[in-house]
């Protein structure tokens, strides 16, 4: 016989260290290669564990309880293979013993010996030791959630294996101090480096041995017993992992079905809307909190092993709509959720552990085709995504389900598809985002402000305010008829929506409420921000600044298409394995946006050579790469057919920063914008440009000001924005958001971005625009999303800026472009290079009070770097 091959001598290498001895491991590794069929991973898998775990069963079953009982020597005593034994029952005291209780049932002797082993082995090692924190489970794979155990999202997905290897590792007993997790990636990488200490040294299989684990699951989900058998007529769905790898968990009930199976039905005839259905929902219909407890309560059932069996023909009085049935002979629970218009959803779990979930449309039969069921499911996962943004705490499977059921009859009744295009879609963003994760994106919303009317009463459609003439532009939507009903206009519901179409009335521009926002002269933010910004105004009588509302973060507005989803970012755009300031070691994989060096000194600023690369693209725009859009989304923006030739995007540098997925801590130097606005700045009324931010303090080169916050736009909306605007007064200061679009195909309406800070948004939309040799310039920087459809727009200080000098930015205006949609404003930017040749030397602007620069001849060029237009209709005389 030949040497074990390699993967089976280095499991017993790991269990020897474990203290068994190849004569307790040969015989279990067989079995289990045999049992999983030689998937090596499945063996491997969390250290072992499934290896571990199935040895200490057999030599409990042979009453052993102790691995050298047989005489085996599988370890000099020094290597202490006693002790490895008893830290990995203590470690899994709770877990093991009570699965291994379940596997071995009740009464049984060996499970009590396990208990015991289990409690001597607590006592022991502890007593001798110092006062070490109990070690997580993650030397034998496992994971232990908690705080200390690592990474601030997964829980403790990751660790560092130093640190939990030479927390455990007792052998030496020089090892017995805890590392602590929260080392330098610089000493992590270096301790990485050295042969990392016995059994799990590998078990990565990362052939460079990397420091880190990835640990899949968590422990008892690892835990593996075999391969359940499926009962002949079982019906798996093709697909499904789970019925192809069938896993149970020790310490459930024995159940030998496969789990859990999704049925979708196609619908019942004896179903459907019609005169019933008005009797339907009156009978049937339960509440959302009746619905969810019903959903509870079915899983419950699930997990317990009870019975439930779902069928939609309930109806028939076969079952009820919580209750009990008999059906087949077996105790049965049904638990329906009946949605009033269009759908049926019924959960059931028959005591066999079959569970059921049985979708029903009511549709129009007629028109009604089964639609291929991936379809319906990308469907499904393409609305949760655009709709959640980040999925809300409270996101349930039943609402996917319910959207599930919405696809599949949207998607086979052609009827109903067609009249799709004259329904207005719901589109619940602003409430998901304000139960959300994402509410922090909303922090800057006022008690009063109408996202809470807009959303307090969806049946009652869109609420729109009418806002007062200077704050601008109403932007009803096209689609929705209103009337007026006391002070506010409110839609009517359209009449031809059948009962069966989907909810049904789209935000509305969000708009101001008719009192104008309160301005807090000593804070403009309202607290929102880390500083105070206070607002002066000595020159003229203007209090205040028309009416916006102050945001620190932005905000989505309608379409957009904005997804923070941590699942997207993958290895390559976080770094997990970091600690600490990730500027003091060495660069990680943040630092590959900006070409394997962080762009941030230590001192938050950024760098001089990539700060001069963005200026350089700023002011000479046609020295630098530009991309053409074979479609252009802002061309195609403006409805002419065909579009216009895309005019060109700067391929502009990025900067990434350190987000949540990142194992750095808050303080990382590669953490700037995020932290939001440190230096102290003011408002303050100009003599020529109306309101204008400075800044109170010495500012050097490369300081991260602030951000331009604003809602987040599609291209098309703020067109529709732009060309609805009516009335004598308004401001709008959008910001195309399109650093990377030529990069692509044809961006989607929904990708193609911009921000308008008009009625959202914080300081930056009171900055003043100056040609070419303005103060601040503009970077894009990416912090939740690796996706470069959305980014951070940031301003950054081109040069050392004194105390009290006005902060400008270059807004990239072509003060020749007459076609544009917006038209540009005289520019008085004092600039000896400004670019607006034609302004009147003395015209005079009502509002603003302009004056004027003088021209000295600098060539025009418009950098249509971030395409952005500023306007200030109706406050200049001539435009
Ligand atoms: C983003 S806002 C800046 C804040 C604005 N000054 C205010 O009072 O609200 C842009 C508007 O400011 C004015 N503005 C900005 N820069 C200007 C400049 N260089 N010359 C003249 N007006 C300017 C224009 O009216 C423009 O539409």
């Amino acid at each position: 016989m030949g040497p074990p091959p390699p993967r089976a001598q280095k499991a017993m290498n790991v269990m020897k260290d474990f203290g068994f001895s190849p004569r307790d491991v040969k015989p279990v590794l067989k079995e289990l290669m045999r049992v999983y069929e030689n998937n090596w991973e499945l063996i491997e898998e969390n250290g072992y564990q499934v290896l571990i775990d199935r040895i200490l069963e057999v030599q409990d079953s042979k009453g052993l309880g102790d691995g050298n009982q047989d005489g085996t020597v599988c370890n000099e005593p020094d290597n202490e293979p006693e002790p490895a034994r008893k830290r990995l029952r203590k470690q899994d005291e709770t877990q093991i013993s009570s699965s291994m209780l379940a596997l071995d049932g009740p009464g049984d002797s060996s499970a009590e010996k396990h208990k015991s082993v289990a409690g001597d082995s607590l006592e022991t090692p502890i007593t001798k030791r110092k006062q070490v924190p109990v070690p997580p489970l993650m030397d034998v794979g496992g994971k232990e959630p908690g705080p200390a155990s690592g990474h601030p999202f997964t829980g403790g997905e990751m660790l560092p294996q130093s640190s939990h290897l030479e927390d455990r590792d007792t052998g030496s007993g020089e090892r017995d101090e805890p590392v602590s997790p929260l080392v330098t990636r610089r000493q992590t990488r270096a301790s990485a480096r050295a042969p990392p200490i016995s059994s799990v040294q590998d078990m990565s299989g990362s052939p460079s041995g990397t420091t880190y684990r990835r640990l899949k699951r968590p422990l008892n989900e690892s835990r593996i017993e075999k391969q359940p058998k499926i009962k002949p007529g079982t019906e798996v769905i093709p697909g499904n992992g789970l019925a192809a790898v069938p896993r149970r968990i020790k310490d459930e009930p024995v159940i030998d079905e496969v789990l859990p199976i999704a049925i979708i039905r196609p619908p019942q005839p004896d179903i459907n809307v019609g005169e019933d259905e008005g009797h339907q929902s009156q009978t049937t219909q339960t509440t959302s909190s009746e619905s969810s407890k019903a959903t509870q309560n079915a899983d419950n059932g699930n997990g317990n092993g009870k019975a439930s069996l779902a069928n939609p023909s309930c109806k028939k009085g076969k079952t009820s709509e919580k209750g009990k049935t008999s059906e087949k002979g077996k105790t049965s629970e049904l638990v329906s959720v009946h949605e009033p218009s269009s759908s049926n959803i019924t959960i059931a779990s028959s005591d066999t552990g079959e569970v059921n979930i049985s979708i029903t449309c009511n549709s129009d039969l007629q028109n009604f085709h089964m639609p291929n069921l991936d379809a319906v499911f990308k469907m499904v996962e393409e609305r949760c995504l655009r709709s959640y943004k980040i999925l809300p705490p409270d996101f349930s499977i039943m609402k996917v389900m319910k959207e599930t059921c919405q696809c599949i009859w949207e998607m086979g009744s052609e009827s109903n598809a067609n009249k799709q295009e004259n329904i207005v879609k719901l589109t619940p963003e602003l409430e998901s985002l304000k139960k959300s994760g994402a509410r922090n994106m909303l922090d800057g919303m006022p008690e009063h402000s109408s996202f809470d009317s807009l959303n307090s009463d969806k049946t009652e459609g869109s609420k729109l305010v009418q806002r007062n003439d200077h704050c601008g532009n109403l932007g009803v939507n096209d689609s929705l008829k209103y009337e007026r009903r006391g002070k506010r206009k409110e839609p009517l519901a359209p009449k031809d929506l059948s009962s069966n179409s989907l909810v049904v009335f789209q935000q509305p521009q969000v708009a101001l409420g008719d009192v104008r926002p309160p301005h807090d002269v000593s804070d403009i933010s309202r607290g929102e921000e880390r500083v105070r910004i206070s607002l002066v105004n000595d020159v003229s009588s203007e209090k205040y600044p028309s009416c916006f509302y102050y945001i620190p973060r932005n905000i989505v507005y309608q379409s957009a298409y904005v997804n923070f989803s941590l699942a997207r970012i993958g290895d390559e755009d976080c770094c997990s394995d970091c600690y600490g300031d990730c500027l003091a070691a060495i660069p990680c994989a943040c630092a590959r946006e900006t070409g394997g060096e962080f762009a941030y000194t230590s001192d938050s600023l950024v760098k001089d050579a990539f700060l001069d690369e963005c200026i350089s693209m700023n002011r000479e725009p046609q020295k630098h790469q530009q991309y053409y859009c074979k479609v252009c989304p802002l061309e195609r923006s403006k409805k002419d057919i065909p579009p216009a030739p895309c005019k060109g995007h700067l391929v502009r540098k990025f900067i990434k920063e350190c987000w949540s997925k990142c194992g750095c801590n808050k303080q990382c130097g590669n953490r700037v914008v995020q932290r939001g606005i440190t230096c102290n700045l003011q408002v303050f009324f100009t003599q020529e440009k109306g309101w204008g931010v400075r800044t109170l303090d010495e500012l050097p080169k490369g300081s991260f000001v602030c951000e331009y916050v604003g809602e987040v736009l599609t291209n098309t909306e703020l067109y529709n924005r732009t060309v609805q605007s009516t009335g004598n007064a308004k401001h709008t200061y959008p910001v195309l958001l399109d650093a990377d679009w030529g990069s692509e195909g044809v961006l989607k309406d929904e990708d193609a971005l911009c921000l308008d800070a008009t009625f959202y948004g914080n300081v930056a939309r009171f900055v003043n625009h100056r040609c070419f040799d303005s103060n601040l310039v503009e970077i894009p920087v990416e912090v939740e999303t690796p996706d470069r459809h959305y980014y951070h727009l940031a301003f950054f200080t081109t040069r050392k800026v004194e105390p009290f000098e006005e902060l400008t930015w270059d807004y990239g205006i072509d003060f020749d472009d007459h076609d544009h949609p917006i038209k540009a404003f005289k520019c008085r930017c004092g600039s000896k290079f400004c670019r607006d040749m034609k302004r009147s030397r003395q015209s005079e602007v009502k509002g603003c009070g302009h004056e004027v620069s003088e021209q000295l001849g600098f060539p025009k060029h418009f950098s249509s770097s971030f395409g952005t237009f500023v306007d200030c209709i109706g406050m200049y005389a001539v435009l």
